[in-house]
């Protein structure tokens, strides 16, 4: 006879205690997390009344001293709680970058009085959805104002949107840490009136998105903005005989596998982006390279003054003398004022292919003595010479402490 289980012996646990189990402590990590939020608001508003102070006392913004003091006592605060120095110096970076950017938003406020309004009407490249779209999304949630998308087919389009006064703002995508620089909004910035204010970089990480159920197998078309396809060229090769049809944005990819709900078509876009059209990602991180972002610039029809207190880039444009050395002449003076370039790009003249532009970046304010003396040296040794704008860096570098150093003592 088989043998008889006593009635009262213990039953399996069921795949729904389990489940109830998972439920009831995932309510407890909810309940925390929200606790977090709040904590997080409340310090965002501690450290907005730290730029108030900043501002009357027209102090500067960073202070590495107190953030390398800050890191190295919570280093050793999450020790004992199992926090480790990683972990603790990743996520207060986060944190402090937050706290710089809203600040640095802040005071730079302060500074245009008359540029906060209740709308801001952003152009930006292609529909809801794009990178450029993500962009602007993150640029101007840090700023008051409800914002208007204005999504456009070109840059052409983009720049006549600001230039007409049907938008204020412009975001432009500008380079790319996998293609490189994009040329065609170089190209536009040359002819135009408009004034850089702003800059952000924002990671783009490409997915594969489909409408339907399918795999990469049944894949035939594939559908994306030429920026990505260059940006995707390894995942691309790989790929073998896949028909590739470029768009004028990754928005545009997006619609267009949206609407024809095709197994064998997909789009390459932001997986956030393709959520917006009904698409889902099957498979991610496809550029060449995997820390991919690109960096936007921001245009108005003014200028903005940048106070001193915040790290400040400008952007000049200029055309050499036909003479051998104009060139390396013209980065002399920026030598010789001690001002940092962090970024030199040329570019043929319109109608002028043999003569060139070049647009430079440099780390300094407008209102900078040295910068003024380099302007003015600047221009004479220049065929022509154009300020495209002072406007604050967003690139907040994170302070480094050795997680050794912060345990010690
Ligand atoms: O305490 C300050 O001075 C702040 O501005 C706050 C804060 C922070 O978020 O903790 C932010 C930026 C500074 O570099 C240092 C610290």
């Amino acid at each position: 006879m088989d043998h008889e289980y006593p009635f009262y012996q213990q039953q399996e646990p069921q795949m729904t205690d389990y489940q109830a189990q998972l439920e009831q402590i995932r309510q407890q990590i909810s309940a925390l997390d929200a606790e977090l939020l709040g904590l997080l608001a409340k310090r965002q508003q501690f450290t907005n009344q730290v730029a108030e102070t900043k501002i009357k006392a027209h102090m500067q913004v960073r202070d590495p001293v107190r953030e390398e003091q800050l890191l190295i006592k919570l280093i050793k605060q999450g020790q004992p709680l199992g926090l480790t120095p990683q972990y603790v110096t990743s996520l207060f970076h986060v944190i402090i970058e937050d706290s710089v950017l809203n600040q640095q938003m802040l005071l730079a406020q302060k500074a245009n009085p008359d540029n906060a309004q209740p709308l801001n009407r952003v152009a930006f490249l292609g529909d809801k959805g794009s990178y450029s779209y993500l962009a602007t999304q993150k640029y101007f949630s840090r700023r008051p104002g409800e914002l208007m998308e204005i999504g456009c087919p070109s840059f052409d389009a983009i720049i006549h949107k600001v230039e007409t006064g049907e938008a204020d703002y412009a975001v432009l995508p500008i380079e790319n840490t996998s293609s490189g620089s994009i040329n065609e909004v170089f190209d536009v910035l040359q002819h135009t009136s408009l004034s850089i204010i702003g800059e952000l970089t924002h990671p783009v990480e490409h997915a594969l998105l489909v409408a339907c159920d399918t795999d990469i197998s049944k894949l035939k078309t594939l559908y994306a903005h030429p920026q990505v396809f260059s940006q995707c060229s390894h995942f691309l090769a790989e790929l073998g005989n896949i028909e590739v049809k470029p768009t004028d944005s990754t928005s545009a990819a997006m619609l267009k596998v949206s609407e024809m709900q095709d197994p064998s078509i997909a789009a390459i876009g932001s997986a956030p982006g393709g959520a917006l059209y009904g698409l889902t990602p099957i498979k991610s991180n496809l550029a060449n390279q995997k820390e991919n972002h690109s960096r936007f610039i921001v245009v108005a029809r003014k200028p903005v003054n940048v106070p001193l207190q915040i790290p400040a880039k400008t952007t000049l444009v200029m055309s050499t003398v036909q003479k051998p050395g104009a060139l390396v002449e013209a980065l002399l003076v920026l030598r010789d004022n001690q001002i940092n370039m962090t970024k030199l790009e040329s570019r043929p003249i319109n109608g002028n292919p043999w003569e060139e532009m070049f647009y430079i970046d440099v780390e300094a304010n407008l209102q900078d003595g040295p910068m003024q003396t380099a302007i003015e040296q600047l221009h004479g040794i220049t065929r022509s010479l154009k300020v495209l704008g002072c406007y604050p860096s967003e690139e907040v570098t994170p302070t480094r402490v050795a997680a050794a150093d912060a345990l010690q003592g």
